[in-house]
């Protein structure tokens, strides 16, 4: 990566307050600074509640941050720009539409030609292993073939930024595996940058090339650990190998730590 690229994200001393109905105000996230270069794979770790998915609505623009800054591609973010996909917990599927036309609906939406639309749909659709399966209806897949056309849907157009919110976290543990191993193999090659959302400290050392540890709520970045391990992976075996476990081993050091605050204080509200 060459150093004079402008990043894909910056917060810069980044923080949100929300005023709950009750009229109060609640710091969701504080003084955030993190750099996500172009091209770069970031997974953000932390405890439940910390703060994660509003660091994420901060770089979308859904949220405006109340403190600071957050720039995209080196501007200050406005909105929700065109080149940036989104993968949630929840199947972004429109249930009324065939997978087919699911997957043309964000060319179709930017103005694509109805049949250039239909042709690299196909061709998303093939590469996630649904080629089969365009006429079938949302209802009528797995849950692991739902998450699959999402990523056809999203990868269509050809993003730029990616952003994802635990959006493998209701699959089973081999459904799961599959899909990062999918999302890997969709993402090689296409440059785009990526922050991954997850509780899952496993899943984000075998996505990512950057680890961000988060504190407990209101949070901040507390770490950022590079991940040396090589690429292409593939998650069943790299989580085998003895470096994975070291790199486990040391990022643990520092998230359980914030997991056993947010733990502690949960005890401690309860009582
Ligand atoms: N719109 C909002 N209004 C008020 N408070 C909010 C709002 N959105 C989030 N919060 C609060 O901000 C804090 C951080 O929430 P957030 O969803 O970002 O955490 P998270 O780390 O993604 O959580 P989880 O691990 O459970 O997915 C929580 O205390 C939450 O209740």
């Amino acid at each position: 990566m060459s150093s004079h690229q402008t990043p894909a994200i910056e917060l810069r001393g980044a923080g949100k307050t929300f005023r709950t109905p009750s009229g109060g105000l609640h710091t969701a996230v504080r003084d955030l600074d993190l750099t996500v270069d172009q091209g770069e794979f970031v997974a953000v770790v932390g405890p439940t509640g910390c703060g994660k998915s509003t660091t994420l609505t901060l770089v979308s623009g859904l949220e405006e941050a109340t403190t600071g800054d957050v720039l995209v591609g080196g501007a200050p973010v406005t909105g929700i720009g065109p080149t940036t996909g989104f993968v949630f917990q929840q199947d972004a599927v429109f249930p009324w539409r065939s997978v087919l036309s699911n997957v043309m609906a964000g060319p179709r939406f930017r103005g694509v030609p109805k049949a250039e639309a239909r042709e690299r749909a196909r061709a998303w659709l093939a590469r996630v292993g649904l080629g089969a399966f365009e006429d079938r209806y949302p209802h009528q897949l797995s849950g692991g073939q739902r998450k699959r056309v999402a990523l056809a849907a999203t990868f269509v157009n050809d993003p730029t930024l990616l952003l994802m919110d635990e959006p493998f976290s209701a699959l089973d543990v081999q459904t799961r595996a599959l899909m990062s191993d999918e999302l890997l193999d969709l993402w090689a090659g296409t440059g785009a940058s990526v922050v991954f959302v997850t509780h899952d400290l496993e899943e984000s050392i075998a996505l990512a090339d950057k680890v961000v540890v988060m504190t407990a709520g209101p949070a901040t970045v507390k770490e950022v650990f590079t991940i040396d391990l090589p690429r292409p992976r593939k998650v069943e075996s790299i989580r085998l190998e003895p470096r994975f476990l070291d790199i486990y081993r040391e990022i643990w050091t520092s998230l359980g730590e914030e997991v056993r605050i947010t733990r502690e204080r949960g005890a401690a509200d309860a009582a």
